[in-house]
């Protein structure tokens, strides 16, 4: 059995003469969070959105399940189980805590807002998403307006939709970005358990967070990965620290 969830072979985008994206190969194994690090336009989010299917790679392929999905929409791929998360911008902030888990999960199927009244409806349903609510910690915000949540919240609860979703893969990119400290930390713990069920392909630039919770690492530098290792093997590896390390230590 295949333990690549996810198999990235040799993707090429150019813009341009600009190559984003130059013969970039990577997998995403069962278990674990690999994340992929890389100085200020390096290309991170060019191969994310490929990955996830927003933009067209010019050549090479992305596998996901030992299935070909290089021709598929986003909502094709997420329908079999390839999460994207993290966005702030697709809750709904008008609506309850609850509502918001129960629409995630109904988006699923398609039809969002015909299916809306029913689904809120459907005991099955709001199992699931209460136990997501409470795996996240906010079983007890349920019935709070999403607007009224804090920063951290917000992405706690894109956390609940995410697990009502049952993804077999996550992509995140900056899950961290604008939640402090403390924040960061709890959502680093939390990714540690959200990774036995899911494995994560973790875009951050927060380097105490990716030292703190990868598995494996990726360093993408000018489109390319330049190693890809263990924290150690990254951390001690001559060309990482000069690529990027270094740029961090100077400034
Ligand atoms: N649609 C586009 N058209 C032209 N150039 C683009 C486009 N998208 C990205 N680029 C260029 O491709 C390169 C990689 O950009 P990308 O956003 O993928 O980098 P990144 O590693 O995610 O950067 P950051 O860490 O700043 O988010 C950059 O030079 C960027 O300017």
């Amino acid at each position: 059995m295949e333990n690549n969830v996810l198999k990235i072979h040799d993707i090429r985008k150019s813009f341009g003469a600009l190559a984003a994206s130059d013969g970039i190969s990577l997998d995403l194994r069962a278990g674990e969070i690999h994340a992929l690090i890389g100085p200020n336009g390096a290309g991170k989010s060019t191969l994310i959105k490929q990955i996830a299917g927003g933009l067209k790679p010019d050549s090479g392929t992305v596998q996901f399940l030992g299935q070909d999905v290089t021709g598929m929409t986003t909502a094709q791929r997420a329908r079999l189980g390839l999460g994207r998360t993290f966005q702030i911008s697709a809750l709904a902030m008008e609506y309850t805590v609850l509502e918001n888990v129960v629409l995630g999960a109904v988006g699923q199927s398609g039809s969002v807002f015909r299916f809306f009244k029913p689904a809120m409806k459907d005991a099955a349903l709001l199992t699931r998403a209460r136990a997501a609510l409470a795996r996240v910690g906010l079983e007890t915000q349920e019935n709070v307006v999403t607007a009224e949540l804090s920063h951290g919240q917000r992405r706690q609860l894109e956390v609940a939709v995410a697990l009502t979703l049952a993804p077999k893969a996550f992509l995140m990119d900056e899950p961290m970005a604008g939640m402090g400290a403390e924040g960061s930390k709890a959502l680093t713990g939390f990714l540690q358990e959200l990774k036995q069920e899911a494995p994560i392909l973790l875009v951050e630039h927060d380097m105490d967070a990716v030292f703190a919770c990868a598995d494996r690492i990726s360093v993408l530098v000018y489109g390319k990965i330049i190693a890809t290792g263990s924290v150690d093997d990254i951390r001690s590896n001559p060309e990482v620290r000069i690529a990027y390390l270094g740029e961090e230590d100077a400034a």
